[in-house]
């Protein structure tokens, strides 16, 4: 029976296996991510596959430079042809996501909106009827006044709770914003619930990816399964 590592690994392999040389990819971040830039130096090494990677995050820069894949900003790299990353929930039917329990929710959504096509990679623990059935929505928020914009979020009806470091200190993402970790329950209409966490004043991003996923590649242990959304 494969390991759950192994499995993420076949999914980011799947995915690695779509980019054609001449690319310019976005680099998700994460655990399974991280499979797909390994997965994607090989291919370089081992086929003389050309890519450009545009990263989510400064964890996944640093890992893609050590193996020696070109980076870009997306300043320099506007337009990418592809994004690859992982997902906490993907709902089946849908494929609308929550992201950004590894904190990189902005900078992926950033990347991730300006691909022609964004493959989320996953095993299949991570498929849900139901998006917030399995995990607390992440909610980035500046740190000005954050008190006030947790009590926003607040009434939007979930519990918030302000993600710790190691040390116990206010996580900071890479643009040095605070994350509120919402226990929303399942959600009946996420995408308006995206639009109520757009307007609330204090956020500046949320892990709900609505519509922007063209394909999911799950691993289970007799294969490869693609999913696309349903219209
Ligand atoms: O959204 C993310 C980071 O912000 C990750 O893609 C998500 O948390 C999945 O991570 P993993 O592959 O380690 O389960």
């Amino acid at each position: 029976m494969a390991t759950q590592d192994e499995l993420k690994q076949a999914a980011a392999r799947a995915a690695a296996h779509k980019v054609q040389s001449g690319m310019v990819v976005g680099l998700g971040t994460g655990s399974t991510a991280a499979f797909a830039v390994s997965a994607l130096a090989e291919r370089m090494q081992t086929e003389g596959l050309k890519l450009i990677g545009v990263p989510t995050s400064v964890r996944t820069a640093e890992q893609a430079r050590s193996l020696g894949i070109p980076l870009a900003t997306l300043e320099e790299q506007p337009h990418l042809d592809m994004a690859i990353d992982g997902a906490d929930e993907i709902e089946i039917g849908s494929l609308n996501l929550i992201k950004g329990a590894g904190g990189a929710l902005l900078r992926e959504k950033l990347v991730e909106a300006s691909a022609a096509e964004l493959i989320i990679i996953a095993d299949a623990s991570k498929k849900v009827t139901q998006l917030g059935t399995r995990f607390a929505l992440p909610v980035e928020v500046v740190r000005f006044g954050w008190k006030a914009t947790f009590a926003r979020v607040e009434a939007l009806g979930c519990t918030p709770v302000l993600r710790l470091d190691e040390k116990g200190d206010p996580y900071l993402t890479d643009e040095q914003h605070y994350i509120l970790d919402c226990q929303f329950g399942p959600m009946a209409d996420p995408a308006k619930l995206a639009d109520q966490l757009k307007g609330t004043v204090g956020v500046v991003e949320h892990g709900l990816f609505i519509g922007m996923a063209k394909e999911a590649i799950i691993a289970l242990q007799d294969g490869i399964e693609t999913l696309v959304p349903t219209p």
